[in-house]
């Protein structure tokens, strides 16, 4: 008989059958005899189940089930797959939560429901990597082996990109340092900073400067052909305050831009003159056509991340009190900033107990408090909540993200 142990003291606790185990994962297996690799066949899925008894297959269905409680005009899984235009989804939540699991079985579902999928890091403490069980690092497209249609990953990596960033500086002198922010799309910024000691500026990094990167990045999905397959693209982001710093930097960036090309325009009123007489008017002028480029990309990442019909931002939680009151300021911040939210996964959720463990059954009635806890918030009762339940092992690789996918995704 498997069993579960959570501390020693409890860890008469819960216990899951192996009986009840096998006969989830002959239906697993069934459904999926191809995307196994061997080694996985050993492995088995076990909700905690809190009874000791051996379950019916129904009632373990009914337990793998995930609950989603509607909310009115949000459809199901299906609504996300719908159409071959692309569309985005960005989740986050607090640390912890489950971010990465929803956000890869997210990816893993899309692509075998037929769209060629990019899933995107933008967290610096990366875990899809860990996720995929495999190594996605690099700050490049990575193709991920299992599911039915292409499916790609890349972990931005700020600070592999801030390191390069500086030894280009140091290396070339400062020449190095624009093709490598053209590279990343914000070569005009280079220009902007050129008097300023870049060396010293990236010793101690601007916060945002995370952020702008993975701005970069997203700019590029939307100009290079590279990323032109893409139907779907998932992201899964940092932990709540940086995932707000994220969605709200394109308005900043668009604000000190529009200041620095209003500075530049009284600059150039008055210098002009002289500056034509020595030639270095044109250069001015394309300095100035680039940044305000630089400016209409802005916007659109803006635009992109408020676009209802393509994006939308599904908050992942825990049923505790901490992780749902975070995740109320979370959608009060996001709908502050216009970001469309519809859903809210509610992670690692126990099943009810049918055995006398306390320490089972106290957790529970917590976890109870704290869902009913997002029914009564002003913030969260509107959401479309879905319910995922704790398994007892870890969501690593492919099949097993698939499993999750299924169970939370429909
Ligand atoms: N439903 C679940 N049942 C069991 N374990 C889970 C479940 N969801 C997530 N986990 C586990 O919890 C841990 C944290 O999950 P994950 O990395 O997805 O969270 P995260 O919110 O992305 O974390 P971080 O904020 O550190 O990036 C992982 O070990 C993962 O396997």
């Amino acid at each position: 008989m498997g069993s579960f142990c959570l501390p020693s003291t409890f860890s008469s606790c819960i216990r899951s059958s192996a009986a009840t185990n096998s006969i989830a994962m002959a239906a697993f297996l069934s459904h999926h005899p191809k995307i196994l690799p061997r080694p996985f066949f050993s492995r088995t899925f076990r909700f905690i189940s809190l009874s000791t008894s051996t379950k019916p297959p129904r009632k373990l269905f009914q337990a793998v089930r995930s609950v989603a409680t509607p909310a009115e005009g949000v459809a199901g899984f299906e609504s996300m797959i719908s159409g071959t235009e692309r569309k985005y989804y960005l989740l986050g939540g607090k640390g912890g939560v489950g971010k990465t699991s929803s956000a890869a079985a997210l990816a893993v579902k899309f692509a075998n429901s037929g769209h060629p999928t990019l899933v995107v890091s933008t967290d610096p403490a990366h875990s899809l990597s860990d996720s995929f069980a495999q190594d996605l690092t690099g700050g490049t497209l990575v193709p991920v082996e299992g599911p039915d249609s292409p499916l790609f990953a890349l972990e931005i990596n700020p600070e592999k990109a801030r390191e390069e960033f500086r030894s280009t500086a140091q290396k070339n002198g400062g020449t190095g340092v624009k093709d490598f922010m053209d590279g990343m799309g914000l070569g005009m910024l280079v220009d902007q900073l050129g008097e300023l000691k870049l060396g010293e500026l990236l010793d101690t990094p601007p916060p945002g400067l995370d952020e702008a990167i993975a701005i970069a990045k997203v700019i590029q999905f939307l100009e290079s052909p590279e990323y032109n397959m893409f139907t779907r693209i998932v992201f899964d982001t940092a932990p709540t305050g940086h995932t707000l710093r994220l969605l709200s930097l394109p308005d900043f960036l668009d604000a000190s831009i529009g200041k620095i090309l209003k500075l530049r325009q009284k600059i150039a009123s008055a210098t002009s003159a002289i500056k034509s007489v020595f030639g270095q008017e044109e250069k001015r002028q394309d300095a100035a056509d680039k940044l305000e480029r630089l400016r209409e990309r802005m916007v659109k990442v803006r635009e992109l991340f408020r676009d209802k019909e393509s994006t939308e931002f599904v908050i992942v939680t825990i049923p505790t009190v901490m992780a749902v009151n975070e995740s109320s300021r979370l959608h009060a911040s996001l709908k502050k900033e216009s970001v469309p939210v519809k859903r809210l996964i509610v992670n690692q959720i126990l099943p009810p107990s049918a055995s006398d463990c306390k320490f089972c059954a106290m957790k529970r009635k917590d976890q109870l408090r704290a869902l009913d806890l997002i029914r009564n918030d002003p913030e969260l009762s509107s959401l479309l909540v879905i319910e995922a339940p704790l398994v007892d092992v870890e969501i690593r690789g492919v099949p097993a993200l698939k499993f999750l996918g299924d169970i939370i995704w429909k």
